[in-house]
């Protein structure tokens, strides 16, 4: 049997029945066109459905490989298995919102040239990049942390020329370093140049005494402008950084701090937040060289002049003006520095603001002047130095 529909011959119908049937065929003809038409609306829906996903997978491909740099430093496991050198000082950072927070303290550095004190595996380095600096220096003593910080300078190499240096930030040449980046007049804005550190505890006090000295001599970093800090201190030590006349923590390092530069204490990090947790918190400070420094002195003349009085800084001041001269003429030049300077003598240390030690200072540069050997000498020198000391001194009387 033929499973095909029997052909109608629609002569042998009547009028109404092939009216009929004529009907059916062109309601059949439009089903089919509007089937049709559905059908090719699909198509076009299901098209443009198949490109939005293969643009939103196309698109994760690429973030996932814009974020690239991220995943190359997911290293803590490496990381923590170092073990951490207490001689180095360190302690480690490893909560990205404390870096950040570091980084962001130091303001706009975006296309800066930076260079950071001791990056170890880089969590800070990491905070820095973020912001795309255009050269970042990374000034790290210990090299086990090598690996990490090539990791880094590859994943950045497109926007920030990050440069390694194993070796020791006591003796690196910053001025070199920074070679190519802008010079900008020491009365105009900072350079677009920052120095950034969780500095090694070990070295801190000595560095920044060593960086205010240059400062002094607008030398090394300070040679291209007035470049800022943001730096960590152990909390005492910030705190001594800041203290302002009359404080308990009012000491040599306030004084010769705030003659050279606007110091800032932004926060406190716990030492929790630190691995291994050291037994202090630590503070995050910012230094900014003054356009006008309060005092014009050579460094190491105001540096001893601060350091003998605040020896004996619950005594009068009197007591630490003495130690400045020899015997000889210790009685004498006491009187008149105090004079000339217009100090009270039962004024104790701590109780001196900057401008009395910039007075104590001119005074005192102005007795040299008159005795040239005051300059050398050292209250606490060896007895045979003395000796030789005090024998050159009585000579030089005579020409005085
Ligand atoms: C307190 S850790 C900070 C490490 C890292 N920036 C962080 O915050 O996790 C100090 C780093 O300075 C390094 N360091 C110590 N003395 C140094 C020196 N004289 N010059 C350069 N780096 C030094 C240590 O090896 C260590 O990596």
């Amino acid at each position: 049997m033929s499973d095909r529909m029997p052909k109608v011959d629609l002569s042998k119908l009547n009028t109404s029945d092939r009216e009929f049937m004529q009907r059916i065929n062109r309601e059949n003809l439009e089903r089919v066109a509007n089937l049709k038409r559905i059908r090719r609306n699909n198509l076009i829906t299901a098209g443009i459905l198949g490109g939005i996903v293969i643009g939103i997978y196309s698109y994760t491909i690429h973030a996932v490989k814009q974020e690239t740099f991220l995943d190359d430093f997911e290293e803590p496991a490496k990381i923590t298995k170092l073990k951490a050198i207490k001689q180095l000082s360190q302690n480690f950072l490893m909560d990205e919102r404390i870096t950040d927070k570091i980084v962001r303290a130091a303001g706009n550095i975006a296309n800066h040239h930076v260079c950071e004190v001791g990056p170890g595996p880089g969590s800070i380095t990491r905070s820095i990049i973020k912001m795309q600096p255009h050269k970042l220096i990374v000034v790290e003593k210990d090299p086990r942390f090598l690996p990490s910080l090539e990791l880094l300078q590859e994943a950045c190499k497109s926007y920030t020329n990050l440069h390694i240096e194993i070796g020791d930030i006591l003796t690196y040449n910053m001025e070199k370093g920074f070679e190519g980046a802008q010079k900008f007049d020491w009365t105009y804005t900072p350079p677009p140049i920052h120095l950034i550190g969780n500095l090694p505890f070990s070295v801190s006090t000595h560095l920044i005494i060593k960086w205010l000295e240059f400062i002094s001599q607008r030398a090394s970093a300070w040679s291209y402008g007035r470049t800022p800090m943001t730096l960590t201190f152990q909390k005492e030590v910030g705190e001594r950084m800041v203290a302002q006349i009359n404080s308990k923590q009012r000491c040599r390092l306030s004084v010769i701090c705030q003659l050279w530069c606007n110091v800032q204490y932004k926060f406190t990090i716990p030492g929790s937040a630190f691995v291994p947790k050291p037994d202090v918190d630590v503070a995050v400070v910012t230094l900014v060289p003054l356009k006008t420094p309060l005092i014009d002195a050579p460094f190491a003349m105001v540096e001893k002049v601060i350091r003998t009085i605040f020896n004996t800084r619950q005594k009068y001041c009197q007591r630490g003006v003495e130690k400045l001269f020899p015997e000889p003429v210790r009685e004498e030049l006491t009187q008149k520095l105090l004079i000339l300077s217009e100090i009270n003598p039962t004024t104790r240390p701590f109780q001196l603001s900057n401008e009395d030690f910039v007075r104590i200072i001119y005074s005192y540069k102005l007795l040299c002047d008159d005795y040239p050997k005051i300059i050398d000498y050292n209250y606490r020198m060896p007895k045979v130095d003395r000796d030789e000391y005090f024998r050159q001194f009585e000579d030089s009387l005579g020409t005085c």
